[in-house]
């Protein structure tokens, strides 16, 4: 029953049926017309980047039309310098990181102007060190976080006001340890990964409470096994990537029972049609396939997938190759 603000597991659990990911992640970029695909084209390159990683874990990245996505991320790159999510549509801070992180996986950053991605990210910055998405001016740590991965990937961080940027993370800070988008916002498993993932990059994990974070983090497990975004809310598949990449950061991991949170994510898989819903029975997405992947990744090395980085939420050769070291508490 849900009344309890969790579910049932059924006792039947499937094994993690690769294959049929891999093609669901495939067919949903090749059939264009398709309706979920029209649906989603406010957000498509950060679709491009959540399907490629997925792939990329799953070893299939090859069976991707590589030169169709580097023509589509050039003709992105708008005159301000910032990337949009599809051609004609508006910069935003969000879908510049994911173009980075896809030039990155597919080692073409020569295929955008990346001088001026780094102004577009350096004019996003505010006098308190916030950013803000767009030129329309919204602000939210979220975007700091897109501030510094795209930078730091770009091996560009000289750009900005890095201890400024640190020290508006800090006043997101709330007193049971977690982080909200803003200062005095409520804490959320999504904005504390934006959170410790940026202060991971710029080496200043020492000023976070990890143990009280911590234990935040590890009170979003419910019976079910599954994981929750805040207290009293149902547990989501993506909701694992969220607190087990800033456990993993804070070297508390194994606080979680990892066992049941398997159970969990392997029930959310459609074993019809491929992919991961955020709860079992619900639609698949290819969000929710990337974070049940990158959640198993984290969890148990024996699903063969490949490593995936807990800061960066790209394949760990990714980032060696890059020779980048986000910083992690042992
Ligand atoms: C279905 O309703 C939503 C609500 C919010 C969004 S969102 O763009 O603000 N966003 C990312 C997100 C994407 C999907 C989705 C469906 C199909 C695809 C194809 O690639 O992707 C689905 C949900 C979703 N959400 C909403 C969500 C997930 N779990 C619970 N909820 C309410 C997350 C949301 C915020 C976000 C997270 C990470 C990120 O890199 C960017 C945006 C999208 C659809
Ligand atoms: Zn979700």
């Amino acid at each position: 029953t849900t009344l309890r603000h969790d579910i049932e597991l059924p006792n039947n659990i499937p094994k993690l049926l690769m294959e049929k990911h891999a093609n669901y992640l495939i067919s949903y970029g090749t059939n264009k017309d398709e309706y979920n695909y029209s649906q989603t084209e406010h957000m498509r390159m950060s679709g491009i980047y959540w399907g490629l990683t997925a792939l990329d874990l799953m070893g299939k990245l090859e069976q991707t039309n590589k030169e169709e996505v580097l023509e589509f991320i050039g003709q992105c790159q708008s005159d301000s310098g910032g990337i949009s999510a599809s051609i004609q549509h508006d910069p935003h801070l969000l879908y510049t990181l994911s173009a980075v992180q896809i030039l990155c996986m597919f080692d073409a950053l020569d295929v955008i102007n990346v001088d001026k991605v780094v102004s577009y990210v350096k004019e996003r910055q505010r006098y308190d060190g916030s950013f803000m998405g767009d030129q329309w001016g919204e602000v939210d740590v979220r975007f700091s976080f897109c501030a510094v991965a795209t930078l730091s990937l770009l091996n560009r961080l000289d750009a900005i006001d890095v201890e400024q940027a640190v020290q508006f993370v800090l006043k997101c800070m709330n007193f049971d340890g977690g982080f909200g988008s803003k200062p005095g916002s409520e804490s959320h498993a999504g904005l504390i990964y934006c959170c410790v993932g940026l202060l991971s990059i710029t080496g200043h994990l020492h000023l976070i409470d990890a143990d009280r974070l911590g234990w935040w983090l590890c009170e979003r497990q419910l019976p079910s096994g599954g994981l929750n975004g805040r207290p009293e809310k149902l547990p989501d598949v993506c909701y694992s990537w969220w607190v087990l990449s800033a456990l993993t950061i804070l070297g508390r991991l194994h606080w979680i029972d990892k066992k049941g949170l398997v159970d969990y994510i392997l029930i959310c898989q459609d074993v019809e049609t491929g992919g991961f819903s955020d709860r079992p029975g619900d639609m698949v997405d290819p969000f929710h396939t990337l974070f049940g992947l990158t959640a198993l990744s984290l969890l148990d090395k024996n699903f063969s997938l490949k490593p995936i980085n807990p800061t960066y939420c790209m394949p760990e050769y990714i980032i060696d190759r890059l020779g980048l070291k986000p910083s992690r508490l042992d």
